[in-house]
């Protein structure tokens, strides 16, 4: 088989707090719609064919149970993942300090500066909807969050089906930015092995 014809797998892990809307963003993405109700979720495991750039990946989403600032990182979360999705509630500031939290275990048992990711800011149909929880986060917040960690940013709600598709299309797109920089690494920054071929190593 050519190369050009082997299918792109891409593994995308989906973080972030307890009922922040996980498994709803998921699940309005993959299966077009919405589930009130809520059920903790322990793992589950979606695939879904994206295209980005004309290309065609072969995506496995997986759907966490959530985390506290005590949960212990699970390597599974880490080794194999090619991006990740950080989702809090932008009706939740705990939520919202989460990110960062969980941002730093994947950093630290990566050991790189950042990694492919989107961080989202979820529920947005509740900020003016009360007596139900309105909005503790901006989104000028959430940008700037954003921001200092090199990743992409959105708000959604798994609700109303706002920017669910975006999630997982920008979520391919810091994946795809990243490999194609792999790509143009000067040559004196690479190997002896790949110096005459002025490439480094990508993702297949
Ligand atoms: N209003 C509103 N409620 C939402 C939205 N997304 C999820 N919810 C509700 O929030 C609750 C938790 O949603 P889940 O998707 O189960 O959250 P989770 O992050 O997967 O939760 P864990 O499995 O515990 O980590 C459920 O009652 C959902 O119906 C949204 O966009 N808007």
């Amino acid at each position: 088989m050519p190369p050009s014809a082997v299918p792109k797998r891409r593994k995308i892990v989906v973080l972030g707090s307890r009922s922040v809307g996980k498994s709803s963003l998921v699940v309005q993405f993959i299966e077009n719609h919405f589930v009130d109700a809520y059920y903790p979720t322990i793992e589950s495991i979606f695939q879904k064919t994206l295209k980005y750039n004309g290309v065609e990946f072969e995506c496995e989403i997986i759907d966490t149970a959530g985390q506290d600032e005590f949960s212990i990182f699970n390597s599974k979360h880490a080794i194999g993942i090619h991006g990740y999705v950080l989702v809090y509630s932008v009706a939740s500031r705990n939520s919202f300090n989460m990110v960062q939290t969980v941002y730093d275990k994947i950093i630290d048992f990566c050991g790189t500066q950042d990694v492919p990711c989107v961080i989202v800011g979820s529920k947005t149909d509740l900020q003016s909807s009360s007596p139900v929880p309105s909005r503790q986060v901006e989104p000028s917040e959430g940008e700037r969050l954003a921001q200092q960690n090199h990743a992409a940013w959105v708000e959604t709600s798994a609700k109303n089906n706002t920017n669910v598709d975006q999630v997982f299309e920008l979520c391919l797109a810091e994946i795809e930015k990243r490999s194609e920089r792999n790509l143009l690494v000067p040559p004196s920054s690479t190997t002896a092995a790949t110096k005459d071929k002025g490439y480094s190593c990508c993702i297949m």
